[in-house]
């Protein structure tokens, strides 16, 4: 199975890219071309090198058509990590979800019927520092799309800034829920710089809109700046009434 994303982009001013692209500046940060495994067919558990380095587990079933998960999370310390284009296995390999593209036929809004556990797609945008970040990051009300990814790894934390602004995919088109069908999960391929995954939490019926939490309000609410935090809109029963806000941002 190819990668394929036919979707473009109608917005002005737009470029679409499929996949992330790095900014000179953080291109040192990574570590490129990951070893694959040596699994000659299917990739198992306790077998596969890259299922034994990831953090988490698909638990999968019927990898052709439905591209369905659950994730058994291991141990969180450590990253996701996909089979690559390195390894011996074939596309059908289980460990393979978030590498072929977007979900065919995705709308973000009046979507097609969605499984839980289905890919959807990646928030791919420009992955740039955090002072970039700090630079474009818009307290005026406007709209953000900027992302940032914290991980913590034992004492270590990583942020990873992703700006869909000028380069994007359809992932940036995708609104914040406090009660939301799908959620992210943080994934490596290739290399080590990480993918935003975004996965069906739960079915999700045709003509929804598919939404994900932008992030933990409880954490950043107290500590934002009020006139910088937006109303939530997103009309749900557990609206906490403000989007998320990324105080490292402010
Ligand atoms: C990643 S963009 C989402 C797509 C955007 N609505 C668009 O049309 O391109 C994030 C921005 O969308 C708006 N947004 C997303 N979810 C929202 C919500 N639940 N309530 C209010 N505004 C929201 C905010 O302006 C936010 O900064």
């Amino acid at each position: 199975m190819n990668f394929i994303d036919d979707y473009s982009h109608e917005t002005h001013n737009i470029m679409y890219i499929s996949q992330s692209i790095l900014t000179k500046e953080v291109e040192d940060l990574y570590e490129y071309n990951l070893i694959g495994c040596t699994c000659e067919a299917k990739c198992e558990r306790s077998k596969c090198s890259c299922i034994e380095r990831s953090g988490t587990f698909y638990v999968y079933n019927d990898v052709k058509d439905k591209r369905s998960y659950s994730i058994c999370e291991k141990d969180m310390e450590r990253p996701t990590y996909e089979c690559n284009d390195s390894c011996k296995c074939t596309e059908m390999c289980g460990n393979r979800l978030a590498q072929f593209g977007p979900r065919e036929f995705l709308r973000v809004q009046n979507c097609k019927k969605v499984d839980k556990g289905n890919f959807i797609c990646e928030y791919a945008g420009e992955i740039i520092t955090e002072a970039e970040a700090l630079k474009r990051y818009k307290t005026n009300g406007e709209m953000n799309y900027i992302f940032c990814i914290n991980e913590r790894f034992g004492d270590t934390v990583s942020k990873t800034f992703i700006d869909p602004t000028f380069y994007g995919n359809i992932g940036r088109y995708i609104n914040h829920s406090c009660d939301p069908n799908c959620k992210l999960y943080v994934i490596r391929i290739n290399d080590t710089v990480p993918i935003l995954a975004i996965f069906a939490n739960e079915d999700i019926n045709e003509n929804n809109e598919i939404t994900y939490d932008y992030g933990d309000a409880e954490n950043n609410l107290e500590a934002a700046d009020k006139d910088k935090r937006k109303i939530c809109h997103c009309n749900s029963t557990k609206c906490r009434k403000f989007l998320p806000f990324d105080i490292s941002l402010a």
